[in-house]
């Protein structure tokens, strides 16, 4: 029995963090001032709370501005706006973030368009996913793009492959499938829906599962040698009582025995998504002082 590759995403992510702090000194000297990152975090959900914290501190570890916004869950549509408004016309912001998810009585669409695009360094905005899906240059979702990077860090040259990808969402299924059509991969988006998953990914030579549902890929169904991008992260019971513990949206432990390489949970996708945040808060930062963003990232 062979078994696969764990791809190493936090140390990847901290390679990406470093080059993004090299091109931020560059951007300071150029500009007279550091990127600037503005995060808005409403309510008090524990797991958006941490983070966000995260997030001010590698943007501050990286050598940005780091503006924190916390806001009560009971605040107003409106005034969510507005705040939204200020930070689109504050010269200092290069990246806007509002922490999803937005408590229910928030219109999450409308506080998402009210972004300026320019900004929009979450890459949701209607205006970075139109283009995305044109090929043109946009803002791209983060942990999407972090799933990319790993990808080719793996495999090189994507062209050809089949790549399947389980989930639908604006901000995972439906960008990552675009970025890897974009790389010339055969790309099927599967769902809650589709007949015989396992099937389906078992033609794949890429999986990226983001289905929010633990351990719903099993091992067998993954074809030998394929890659696995694993996006999930859900807590479950652990043994010990009272306990938690994370897993993926892929039954792991069987599934290693089949891959070539798969990202693990935690450590895999996870620190991506942060790190590429940072990237696209420089990459907008270059775009709206016209400045070339550095090579390579
Ligand atoms: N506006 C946004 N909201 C949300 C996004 C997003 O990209 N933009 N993504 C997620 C949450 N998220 C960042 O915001 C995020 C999730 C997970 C991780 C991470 O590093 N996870 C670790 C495990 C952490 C743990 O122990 O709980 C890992 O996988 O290794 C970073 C960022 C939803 N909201
Ligand atoms: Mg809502």
């Amino acid at each position: 029995m062979t078994i696969g590759k764990i791809i190493d995403g936090k140390l990847f992510a901290a390679g990406l963090r470093a080059q993004v702090a090299e091109g931020v000194a560059a951007f300071a000297d150029a500009a007279g001032r550091k990127p600037g990152l503005a995060v808005v975090l409403v309510g008090e959900d524990p797991a958006s709370a941490v983070y966000v914290r995260s997030k001010g501190k590698m943007t501050v570890e990286a050598g940005m501005e780091s503006f924190e916004f916390k806001r009560p869950d009971s605040i107003g549509q409106e005034d969510l706006l507005d705040l939204i408004e200020e930070l689109n016309e504050d010269d200092r912001v290069d990246g806007i973030l509002v922490q999803l998810p937005l408590p229910a009585h928030i219109n999450e669409a409308a506080v998402i368009a009210a972004i300026d695009p320019a900004k929009d360094v979450d890459g949701f905005h209607i205006a970075n996913a139109g283009k995305l899906a044109v090929g043109e240059k946009a803002l791209v979702p983060c942990t999407p793009l972090g799933c990319l990077m790993l990808l080719k860090d793996e495999l090189g040259d994507l062209s050809g492959l089949e790549a399947v990808v389980i989930g639908r969402s604006n901000i995972v299924g439906k960008p990552m499938a675009q970025l890897l059509l974009q790389e010339s991969c055969t790309v099927t988006v599967a769902h809650s829906r589709t007949k015989d998953l396992a099937s389906v990914v078992h033609r794949a030579d890429i999986v990226v599962a983001a289905v929010g549902r633990p351990e719903m890929v099993k091992g067998e169904w993954i074809k030998p040698g394929a890659t696995v991008i694993d996006v999930g992260i859900n807590r479950v019971p652990a043994l010990e009582e009272g306990k938690t513990r994370l897993v993926g949206d892929v039954a792991t432990a069987e599934a290693i025995s089949h891959v070539r390489a798969i990202t693990p949970v935690p450590g895999g996708v996870g620190p991506m998504t942060i790190a590429v945040l940072l990237r696209n808060t420089l990459v907008a930062a270059c775009a709206r002082r016209g400045i070339a963003a550095p090579d390579g990232l």
